[in-house]
């Protein structure tokens, strides 16, 4: 038994919710640059789970059932009350979807109905959890979601309490489109083996927030913030960026597992870093990623990935750094049910092998003579 160290090339499951072709990303066969271009966030949510696109009378049901769904248990919010203040917000979220559990009857019910009832209210909750603690950590009340708004326009407004601009809204809503899934990224891995033993879709989506928190997978986008932040301005970048490839540390939002010669989705998130730095006057964001990223890419042949212009969109739209992962789980939970409803659908219990490196034949030797 030999390993592949971080699995590397293993094709571990068969999937039809999206795939990664020659560099060309699809969801259930719809090419990203179309869906980024022309469907909104809930079309796209809609065919991730039922495998095709809605027609208005289908889109108009999910959105009602959305919207119905998006109020948070008191409970919930009572307990995101007593979390420090100054928590992880990835963990916060890790463990406000956790316990959405406990207040859910039918967490337990493993019928295919439930289920998707249940990825609907993940759906549906999971922006209004990320709201909520945004403003209590802030001294402020939770706002309640807005019926008949989209989730991109529901989420900016209850975190400000002001309705958002047009050009905001479309901005993230694209942005959302831009993350919804991605065959078997780390995260959707660990919600697919976490379902795997029939265990709950929240558990599975618990799991998978866990594995996006990290810096090597969806926690870069707030990693690529902080390094713009610590250069400050244009004429910085090319010392700081040179003395971390010579050191030969990583520059976050750069290279990816999968796609070599560049991920699809980057273009997008750039041209909207660019208009979006336009409109609000401050263009500096976007010209120091473009500098950084004619240096690495220049140096080194990596090219930026999903979470690299999505840091200078997301303060663009003056959304805080630490909620830029937790957006994209935002996001992320359409792709995560989606590959979880697939998962039960055809389950067989996930469980690899490992080759073994520790020492053999030890001999045990009681406590008193070790
Ligand atoms: C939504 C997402 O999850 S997209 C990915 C988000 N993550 C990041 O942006 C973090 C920065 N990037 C990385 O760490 C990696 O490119 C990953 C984790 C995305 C992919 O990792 P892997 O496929 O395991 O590649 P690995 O880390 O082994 O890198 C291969 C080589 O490229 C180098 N490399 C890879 N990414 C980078 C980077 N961002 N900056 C500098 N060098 C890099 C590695 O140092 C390594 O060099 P070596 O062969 O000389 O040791
Ligand atoms: O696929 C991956 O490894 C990471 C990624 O880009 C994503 O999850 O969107």
């Amino acid at each position: 038994m030999t390993a592949t160290k971080g699995l590397e090339g293993i094709v571990a499951t068969t999937s039809s919710v999206s795939s990664i072709i020659d560099g060309v990303l699809t969801y259930r066969g719809y090419n990203i640059d179309d869906l980024a271009e022309n469907a909104t966030f809930e079309e796209v949510v809609y065919l991730l789970w039922y495998g095709k696109l809605p027609n208005r009378s289908e889109l108009d049901r999910l959105l009602k059932d959305l919207s119905e769904n998006a109020a948070i248990p008191a409970e919930i919010i009572d307990q995101i009350k007593l979390y420090p203040k100054n928590v992880n917000s990835m963990a916060a979220l890790r463990s406000a979807v956790s316990s959405l559990a406990l207040y859910d009857e039918e967490a337990n019910d493993m019928s295919k109905e439930a289920n998707l009832r249940k990825a609907i209210k993940l759906q549906a909750q999971i922006p209004t959890i990320i709201a909520a603690f945004a403003r209590i950590r802030e001294g402020k009340e939770p706002i309640a979601p807005k019926a008949g708004v989209s989730i991109a326009e529901n989420f900016l407004y209850m975190l400000t309490g002001k309705n958002p601009e047009k050009i905001a809204v479309e901005a993230l809503d694209k942005a959302l489109v831009l993350h919804a899934d991605h065959e078997l990224n780390a995260s959707t891995f660990a919600a697919r083996v976490t379902v795997a033993t029939l265990s709950d879709i929240y558990s599975g989506v618990t799991s998978a927030i866990g594995a996006l928190k990290g810096p090597l997978h969806g926690g870069a986008n707030e990693a690529v913030m902080a390094m713009l932040e610590e250069i400050g301005t244009v004429d910085n970048v090319a010392n700081y960026i040179n003395e971390k490839l010579a050191n030969k540390e990583k520059v976050m939002g750069f290279g990816h597992r999968v796609y070599k010669n560049g991920d699809p989705r980057a273009k997008h998130l750039q041209k909207m870093s660019q208009e979006l730095g336009k409109i609000t006057g401050n263009l500096n964001w976007y010209n120091m990623s473009i500098q950084i990223e004619e240096l690495v890419t220049g140096q080194k042949g990596l090219k930026p990935n999903v979470d690299f212009y999505s840091a200078s969109v997301y303060t663009s739209l003056e959304i805080p750094r630490d909620l830029f992962t937790p957006i994209f789980a935002i996001s992320r939970t359409s792709g995560w049910t989606a590959h979880i409803l697939e998962q039960y659908d055809n389950n067989r219990l996930i469980r690899p092998r490992a080759e073994y490196t520790g020492p053999l034949h030890q001999v045990f030797v009681p406590i008193e003579k070790r």
